[in-house]
């Protein structure tokens, strides 16, 4: 009896036997994306291979429906899967499940194409500098040479990153290879769709999380024909099926967006290494502030360093200029008067000014001034967010909605304030300091429509805006010339979360938003309010100084036994009631303990522990981690799969998290 090998997203470690449809051959079948029943459910799943059965009392079902014309599985994807379910703790299925969406969408008829901007391609529009010409020069010769090398570019912020890999994917281009790009915030997709499109026209395709399920249908097939050899896009985009895949880019590398945190916790850096061993492409890891991991690779030649020291025409770095708050009153103006100042003399010149606040909303919290209570989430454990326009209190971690208290909820007094600042607020001072100044602001909030990103983007190149406000969103990748000024709200917001990478984000966060100015004619300068002046990650990025910070965070690192000194796994232990979800997480703890003890697995376990936010969407919370080499990780990260946990436990691992919180 032929029957058809289909891997299903489901977490049951094994493939599964189907009958093929009726009216359809096997052949037809195979290597396509079809719907099976699985206990009751119609699952989108991955037909592999036909296997005769000698069994022929064998009661299975028949494939419910052919999904796909064309082949969509191929080699390479069966490949990478096995790799992710190797390395992420998941099956095959969930893992096909990601390197080929199930929901992507054969359009019904042929559509005209949405994301593909048929423009021709614009000449360069000046000379590579001495530092870009040695690093397209290196790069170049390893796409040419099919060497598989891993590049780590190291560029101050404005050094011309995005002019390198541009003349390394037109090489590539050439020399009739493909290229994956990846961006880290969809909030820079304008930016970089309007760049990479002017120069390779119709060859493109745009990859993210926005676009629709037929659009994805139709940039996946075109980049498997050959149609487009490009693909611009978020962490997903790494999986393009490219044939010929030469060479791949990862700007600013040192983003926790390009680690999934749901399962499968794959990082698309680790995706693009394993994919250019098997293709011998090249991979390019940019960043004016690489992760620790990528620079000590680097320093080891594991990869190969390329660095830009300088600015574009040796422009200077912006000066940056710190502001203490550490005698100032909590709940005072926003901005000192020395801020104000600042802003107000650029504006008056006509320049443009980035004020920066990682935080959306209004107020972070809304307090009793009475009895000190703070209105928490209901179904999590944080305070929630006062909101203006449309005013409300929301919750940023599961999405609830209250209305603002007219009294206290505990004593019943009416002293009901807001506390702390978001960039709402920020808006709202900068508004009434500067009511001619042109504003815009982009954080979560605003970013929901779409359009959003591109109006910010253009408005302020084209003038349109004096201001922009915003969260991290606008602090990396930005080109704005007309930008001389940066403030920078309250540098410490992420500066003391209980996690290991807290200063390294911190570091990040300050080096990349300063460089937004000062990249044109005019200079820039950085304002920095801070309660800790004093603090290493503040003191190295005042000074652009990369390498010391580098050498301290891996002192502290080395000290308390962390990455990128030991690998290390989350493991999440969930359940509705709070006993359940402590009860399990101890009982998992001493069964992990166990088998490390008796299978002479070398981990270090920590926990349970109650993580930074214990209790989320009505579900508590304990984290279980485990430090050590990723293979012991791995082999212990197994058999969570075989833990018997109580009813309504739900557990989940991640790998090398982007955080421990
Ligand atoms: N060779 C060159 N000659 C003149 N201008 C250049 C050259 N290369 C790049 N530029 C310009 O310099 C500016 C900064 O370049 P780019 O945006 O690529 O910097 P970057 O290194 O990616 O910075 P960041 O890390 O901040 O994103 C851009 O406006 C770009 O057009
Ligand atoms: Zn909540």
């Amino acid at each position: 009896m032929i029957v058809i090998n289909v891997a299903v997203a489901v977490p049951l470690n094994k493939t599964f036997y189907y009958l093929p449809p009726e009216n359809i051959s096997p052949q037809d079948v195979v290597g396509k994306r079809v719907r099976v029943q699985l206990g009751g459910r119609f699952i989108t799943s991955y037909a592999l291979e036909i296997t005769q059965s000698e069994d022929s009392n064998l009661k299975l079902k028949p494939i419910t429906e052919v999904i796909d014309d064309d082949v969509v599985i191929t080699d390479e994807s069966v490949a990478l899967a096995k790799y992710i379910s190797e390395n992420y703790v998941c099956t095959i299925g969930e893992a096909l499940a990601c390197v080929i969406p199930p929901a992507m969408k054969k359009p019904k008829r042929k559509i005209k194409d949405v994301e593909i901007i048929n423009e021709e391609s614009l000449p360069y529009g000046f000379s590579l500098t001495a530092a870009q010409k040695n690093a397209v020069d290196k790069i170049n010769k390893s796409v040419n040479s099919n060497a598989a090398k891993t590049f780590l570019l190291y560029g101050v912020t404005s050094s011309g990153k995005t002019e390198v890999y541009l003349h390394a994917i037109e090489n590539a281009f050439k020399q009739n290879k493909s290229a994956i790009m990846l961006i880290p915030e969809i909030s820079l997709t304008a930016q970089f769709v309007e760049i990479v499109t002017k120069r390779f026209g119709s060859a493109v395709g745009v990859w993210h999380s926005g676009i629709s399920a037929i659009e994805k249908y139709n940039l996946f097939m075109k980049a498997k024909s050959g149609e487009i050899k490009i693909m611009l896009g978020a962490r997903s985009a790494i999986f393009t099926p490219f044939k010929n895949l030469g060479l791949i880019i990862i700007d600013e590398e040192h983003e926790h967006t390009y680690k999934q945190e749901q399962k499968p916790s794959y990082d698309a850096r680790e995706i693009a290494f394993w994919r250019a061993k098997r293709n011998k492409s090249s991979v390019v890891l940019g960043s004016a502030t690489p992760s620790l991991e990528s620079y000590k690779d680097a320093l080891e030649n594991k990869t190969e360093l390329i660095n830009l020291p300088e600015r574009i025409d040796k422009k200077p770095m912006p000066k940056i200029e710190i502001l203490s708050l550490k005698n100032k009153p909590f709940g005072g103006s926003l901005l000192t008067i020395e801020t104000i100042r600042a802003i107000s003399n650029v504006l008056s010149k006509k320049e443009q000014v980035i004020v920066f606040l990682n935080r959306r909303g209004y107020s972070p919290s809304i307090m009793c001034k009475n009895c000190g209570s703070v209105y928490q989430c209901p179904n999590c454990s944080v305070s929630m967010s006062y909101h203006k326009a449309p005013e409300s209190l929301r919750c940023h971690y599961c999405g609830e909605t209250k209305k603002l208290p007219a009294v206290c909820p505990v004593c019943k007094s009416k002293e009901v304030s807001v506390f702390g600042a978001g960039t709402q607020k920020v808006e709202d001072e900068l508004g009434k300091l500067f009511p001619k100044a042109k504003i815009f602001r982009l954080d979560g909030d605003t970013a929901s429509l779409k359009e959003n990103y591109v109006k910010a983007y253009k408005g302020v190149k084209n003038d349109r805006y004096d201001i922009l406000v915003g969260t991290q969103m606008i602090a990396k990748g930005f080109d704005f010339p007309r930008v001389t000024l940066v403030c920078v709200v309250d540098a410490d917001t992420s500066l003391y979360l209980p996690d290991f990478k807290s200063s390294e984000k911190t570091f990040q966060l300050i080096t990349q938003v300063s460089g937004r100015c000062g990249r044109g004619s005019i200079p820039g300068n950085v304002i920095l309010q801070t309660r800790h002046p004093e603090h290493y990650a503040i003191t190295h990025a005042k000074a652009y100084d990369f390498h010391s910070f580098y050498k301290e965070e891996l002192l502290q690192r080395e000290k308390l036994f962390y990455p990128p000194y030991c690998d290390v796994a989350k493991i999440a232990v969930r359940n509705r009631d709070e006993q359940k979800a402590l009860q399990d997480a101890e009982k998992l703890f001493i069964f992990l303990d166990g088998l490390a003890k008796s299978f002479e697995i070398h981990v270090k376990l920590l926990g349970p522990a109650t993580p930074y936010i214990a209790k989320l969407h009505n579900t508590h919370r304990r984290h279980i981690i485990i430090k050590g080499d990723k293979k012991n990780i791995l082999k212990l990260a197994e058999f969570v799969q075989n833990y018997k946990q109580l009813p309504g436990t739900h557990v989940s691992v991640e790998i090398m998290p982007s955080d421990l919180i």
